[in-house]
Formats: structure tokens, sequence, C-alpha cells
């Protein structure tokens, strides 16, 4: 589940009132998603019922890096992109600050967009995920603001190495080893000279809304910074191109992501040759807080880690020379 904070009926009236966004009817919290607490909010605004997210941040989501995050969904909002737009408050405001018992957090009102997560994707809806991540590279291109990625090459290597070798040898016999051969790889073969713009970095399919093969909603920008472009789309292709457990690849929906992709964005001959070490580096990524999350998220708590072999099994494949071809020449 994902209500952390509890709030009261009058104080989630007090709130939707600093926005001019009509009276609150309802508001239900959502279970899905980790790291922040969420309702889908309804409103009453002349004749018209609305409907909004309310997102109150907690603590893995630093409040300085809000406007980051929500000025580009209004910016890739405003060129087209199927991106919720944030509301402003009636000051002009994209998000606000609330006391709760845990101290002050910050909160933002999303537009809501319609569509569901599909959990098999078929070839159609991952060419059309394919196009909706060249079109955010595209229209992110004049977005002024940087973020650099917190979740880079030494950031894994941190992660990975606080697990320590016994940690990841708990986790399976052969992960330590495996973690052991590709930090090394990694470190001497990423690029660093590849077009770069603002990444979602977690195209996952939880945080793709679609209805048939519409891409209707892009959300969870989050872990969105500035990095190479190609590095998202092989975040992309080891989110959408294997079974869940990472044990069976799907050449079919690789070849329409890429195709997708490259209907709207043409990658350079350097950034398809890069792929293989990029979707390597985005296993390892994945596998990293995976990890992490597995070795230290006490037992009581209300999420359940995410298996971090799924992604050692999607790095194994990606390491495996007879499988660089999956990318074209
Ligand atoms: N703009 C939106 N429109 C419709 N549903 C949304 C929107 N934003 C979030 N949701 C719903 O809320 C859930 C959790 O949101 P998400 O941002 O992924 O949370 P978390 O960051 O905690 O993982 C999503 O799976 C989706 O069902
Ligand atoms: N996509 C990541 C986890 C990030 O969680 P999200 O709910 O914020 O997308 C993974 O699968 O490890």
């Amino acid at each position: 589940m994902a209500v952390y904070t509890r709030l009261g009926a009058e104080e989630m009236a007090a709130i939707v009132e600093a926005f001019d966004v009509g009276a609150l009817i309802s508001a239900k919290g959502i279970a899905e998603g980790v790291s922040n607490s969420n309702w889908l909010i309804e409103t009453q605004q002349a004749e018209a019922s609305r409907r909004f997210i309310l997102t109150v941040y907690e603590s893995r989501t630093d409040i300085t890096e809000l406007p980051f995050f929500l000025d580009l969904l209004d910016h890739l909002a405003a060129r087209g992109c199927p991106v919720p737009r944030t509301m402003h408050d009636r000051d002009g405001a994209s998000h606000r600050l609330i006391d709760t018992p845990e101290g002050q957090k910050a909160l933002a009102l999303i537009e809501y967009l319609p569509g569901v997560s599909v959990s098999e994707p078929t070839v159609g809806q991952a060419r059309a995920v394919g196009a909706a991540l060249a079109q955010i590279h595209l229209a992110s291109a004049d977005f002024p603001m940087e973020r650099a990625n917190s979740l880079d090459l030494p950031a894994w290597q941190q992660l990975l190495g606080d697990c320590g070798h016994e940690g990841l040898a708990s986790i399976d016999t052969g992960l330590a080893a495996l973690v052991e051969r590709e930090l090394p790889t990694l470190a001497s073969q990423w690029p660093s000279d590849l077009p770069r713009g603002v990444i979602h970095a977690d195209l996952f399919t939880d945080n793709v809304l679609m209805l048939g093969d519409t891409v209707t909603g892009l959300i969870d920008f989050y872990f969105a910074c500035t990095d190479m472009l190609a590095y998202d789309v092989a975040v992309t292709h080891s989110a959408w191109c294997f079974s869940n457990d990472g044990t069976r690849f799907d050449a079919a929906l690789s070849n329409a992501l890429i195709e997708g992709y490259e209907s709207v964005r043409p990658l350079s001959a350097a950034e398809r040759a890069a792929l293989p070490v990029l979707a390597r580096g985005a296993a390892v990524r994945f596998l990293s807080t995976r990890a992490y999350d597995w070795l230290n998220t006490p037992e009581d708590a209300l999420v359940t880690p995410k298996d971090p072999m799924a992604f050692a099994r999607r790095l194994e494949f990606y390491a495996d020379p007879a499988n660089h071809g999956i990318f074209g020449a």
C-alpha cells in the first residue's frame, strides 16, 4: 500500500481549497506505488466533476528537487506529451507544505490521466512506449533545469558495496561473483560522449498508463534527471522486454520498442553501438537498489522488496556476447 500520511476529512478539504479546482467530493487512497502517499481526488466545479491525484511526498523525495520534477511535467505537457499537468495553487505555487505528526511534508495536486498499467505488454504497446519515450526526449531539449543522476555508476558501486559480498551471497550464491565481474567492466566501458538530456530513468510498465495501444500517461518522474538519452532507452528496454522474473527475453517486444523510439528520434550509430553496455548498466542500476532494499527492508515494513535476481538474470542476458545483436548493427 502507499498511503503513509494520515489526513482527516477537514485537512483534505483545506488542502483542496488551496487550489482553485472546486469543492472536494471524495478522496480515496491509492494502493499502488511504494515511495509516496497518493489519493484519487474528486471535486465538483460548476457543473463539472474533476479528478486529480494528490501526492504527499515522503522521505525518499527531496523537497528541494520538486521544482525540477513538477516544472518538467508542465514543460512536457505544454509540448503535447502524455504527462499530467500540475495544478498550481491560488498563489501560483506547484507544491505546498503541510504539517503532519511526522513533521513538515510537501504535497502537489496533479492532473488525473485515464488508462491502466499493462502487465503483459503487446508488440503494439511496446512500440507506442518507445515512441512516447522519444517524444519526451525531444520535448525536453529546451527544458532549462538540470538534475544530476543520483543513481549513476558510482551510486551502484556504493549500494552494492554496502550490500557486501556476504549480503549478496545470501541473496544468491552466484550474485557476488556476477557483480564483481560486471562493475569493473562497466567502469571501463561506460560511455561519456553520447547525446544527453532529460531522461525519465524509471519507465517501467507501472509508470505508463495505456488504453489499447495508446499511451495516455507517463507518470512517476521522481527519478528523472539529466543523463544519456540512450541510457533511458536501455532502462525502458530492461523493463519492457522480459518476463517479470527476467527468465524470458521477448525479441518481438525489443524490436518494437526500438522501432517505436526511432520512429520519433533515430539513434545515432554511436548510441546504437553503446546499447549493450548501457543495458548492462540499466540492469545493474535496478539490481543495486533492489539488492540493497532486499537486505535492508525491515520485515514488518508496509512494502515488499522487489526481487533483485530478476535483474541479475537480465544482466546475464545482456552481458552474453551472443545477445549483443538484439539492438541491431
Ligand atoms: N497522473 C495520474 N493519473 C492517474 N493515475 C495516477 C497518476 N499518478 C499516479 N497515479 C496512480 O497512482 C499510482 C502510484 O503513483 P506513483 O507515482 O507510481 O507512486 P510511487 O512514486 O509511490 O511509486 C500509480 O500506479 C497510478 O495508479
Ligand atoms: N522501478 C523500480 C522501483 C521504483 O519504484 P516506483 O514504484 O517508484 O516506480 C524497480 O522495479 O526496481
